[in-house]
C-alpha cells in the first residue's frame, strides 16, 4: 500500500468484492484481466476500479491488463483472508436472526461465532449450530469466543449501552445495523448500515439516470 495515503471508506468496502470476483477468474482459469472485463464483470465503472487499484500502488501494466493471481495473492494478503475474523451479534431478532441462518457461507474465514441477546437464558441456547447467551455474559464470553468485532441489531433504545459496553471491552469495531448514531472513541471502527439510506439511493439513481 502507498505510504501515508488514505483509502477512502467506499474503495475499502469494494475490496472484498474485488477478491471474490478475482477468485471467480482464477477458477476459471483466467490469468489476466482488463480493468473494462473486471468493470463488466462487477458492473463498476472501469475508472472507479483503476482508482481504486491505483490507492495500492501500480497494480497493472499498460496494455497488458492485470495479473489475476498476482492481484487475488494481494488483495488475499492486503484483507488478511487467511486469518479472517471472529464476529459476535448482539441482537437476535428478526435482524439478527437472519444473520445467524446466512454466517457468510462464501466468506469462510469470517464467521459469526457467539450471539447475545437479552431472551437468550444465562447459560446460553444455540441458533443454526451458533451459541446464543444472555447479554450479562458479553463481556466474559465476547473474550471466550476470541471475537474481534460486533454486528449491532439490538432494538435502538439498547443501543448505546451495548456499544459502550463493547468499548470498554476494547472490540475492534461496529457494524452498526440500529439507527442510532452511536458515540464511540476514534480507535473503535464503526460502520453503520441503514437499507432505507441505500434504498434512497437507488431511487434517485433510477429518477436521474439519463
Ligand atoms: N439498518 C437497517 O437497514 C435496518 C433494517 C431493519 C431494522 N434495523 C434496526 O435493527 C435493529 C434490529 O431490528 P429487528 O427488527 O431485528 O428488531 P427486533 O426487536 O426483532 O430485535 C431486537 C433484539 O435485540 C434484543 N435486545 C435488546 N436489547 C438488548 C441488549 N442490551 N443486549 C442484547 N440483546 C438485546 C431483543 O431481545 C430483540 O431480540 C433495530 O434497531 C432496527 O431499528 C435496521
Amino acid at each position: 500500500m502507498k505510504q501515508d495515503m488514505k483509502i477512502p471508506q467506499a474503495t475499502t468496502k469494494r475490496l472484498p468484492l474485488y477478491y471474490r470476483f478475482l477468485q471467480n477468474f482464477a477458477n476459471e482459469g483466467k490469468r489476466r484481466i482488463s480493468s473494462q472485463e473486471l468493470s463488466e464483470a462487477m458492473k463498476i465503472d472501469s475508472a472507479t476500479i483503476r482508482r481504486d487499484f491505483s490507492y495500492f500502488g501500480a497494480l497493472g501494466k499498460k496494455g497488458y491488463g492485470y495479473d489475476v493471481l498476482y492481484l487475488l495473492e494481494f488483495f488475499r494478503q492486503t484483507l488478511d483472508q487467511d486469518e479472517g475474523a471472529n464476529v459476535a451479534l448482539i441482537g437476535v431478532g428478526n435482524l439478527g436472526n437472519a444473520f445467524l441462518k446466512y454466517n457468510f457461507q462464501k466468506n469462510h474465514n469470517t464467521r459469526i461465532v457467539v450471539a447475545f441477546d437479552s431472551k437468550a437464558p444465562r447459560d446460553g441456547m444455540e441458533v443454526n449450530g451458533i451459541p446464543v447467551y444472555h447479554p450479562d455474559r458479553l463481556e466474559e464470553m465476547y473474550h471466550e469466543y476470541n471475537a474481534e468485532l460486533a454486528i449491532l441489531t439490538v432494538s435502538s433504545r439498547s443501543a448505546q449501552n451495548v456499544a459502550d459496553r463493547l468499548v470498554a471491552i476494547d472490540a475492534k469495531g461496529i457494524l452498526n445495523f440500529t439507527p442510532v448514531r452511536l458515540n464511540v472513541p476514534d480507535s473503535l471502527k464503526m460502520m453503520n448500515i441503514d437499507l432505507s439510506v441505500e434504498l434512497e439511493a437507488l431511487i434517485y439513481l433510477i429518477r436521474n439516470s439519463d
